[in-house]
């Protein structure tokens, strides 16, 4: 990949605010994507940061059956299990739950991880690469389901769209793949609190050592929000 591109820093006392700004960021794009392409693909992240982002970008008043959404990364759990990205999302983004806007769930493939990862891969192939991707992070610098020191995970080939994911001590999980998100149109990095800050700064200075360095290194950038609290 080439030279990375530009880091823009959008800084926010309150995660509501955040959420509000970026929301309303996504919300642009969409309409102008929409606009010009008839249709948009947008990937969302899950875990505790986006819900307030997912209710604020469910209000504006989009096109939104032209929209089609998918998480970034799933846990391997039923889908009314608490843990389920996909159950968050949908109780938090109005336009999923009316069943407004198309979706591409990681769930329902199945009990064996690797054939469920190998169907959702299939799946993703027919679809064109995204055209925005909100992620969040965590605390040890994973995006998606890619964790620290998963090397055949972090290292899969670009022809690889999903994959599965064992971090150690946690349930399995299907993520899109490295490929699937550095190459998405635009990509917005939502986080709050100032351990991830100081995590996205060590990433900054050495982006091999931790995951969120694939967004970093992407040529067309990152736009991170971020939360004091
Ligand atoms: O496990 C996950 O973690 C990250 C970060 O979640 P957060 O709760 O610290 O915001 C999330 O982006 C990812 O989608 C999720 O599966």
């Amino acid at each position: 990949m080439s030279a990375a591109g530009p880091l823009i820093r959008h800084r926010f006392e309150t995660l509501a605010d955040a959420s509000e700004a970026l929301a309303e960021a996504v919300a642009i794009r969409l309409r102008a994507l929409v606009a010009a392409q008839g249709r948009a693909l947008l990937a969302v992240p899950g875990g505790t940061t986006p819900a307030r982002f997912l209710v604020a970008l469910g209000a504006h008043d989009l096109p939104w059956e032209g929209i089609t959404l998918m998480p970034t990364d799933e846990r391997f759990v039923a889908p009314d299990d608490q843990a389920s990205n996909e159950r968050m999302i949908r109780a938090a983004f109005a336009p999923l739950r009316e069943g407004r806007t198309p979706f591409v769930s990681f769930h329902n493939a199945g009990d064996d991880l690797a054939a469920a990862a190998a169907s959702l891969d299939r799946v993703l192939k027919t679809l064109p690469p995204l055209d925005i991707v909100v992620s969040g992070m965590g605390a040890d610098g994973h995006i998606a389901s890619l964790f620290p020191g998963e090397t055949a995970v972090l290292t899969a080939p670009a022809s690889v769209h999903a994959l599965a994911a064992t971090p150690p001590d946690l349930p399995p999980r299907l993520s899109l793949s490295p490929a699937r998100l550095q190459g998405a149109g635009h990509v917005a990095l939502l986080i709050s609190g100032q351990e991830k800050d100081r995590v996205l700064a060590s990433a900054v200075e050495l982006p091999g050592a931790f995951p969120v360095g694939l967004l970093l290194s992407r040529p067309q950038g990152l736009d991170v929000y971020w939360a004091k609290a």
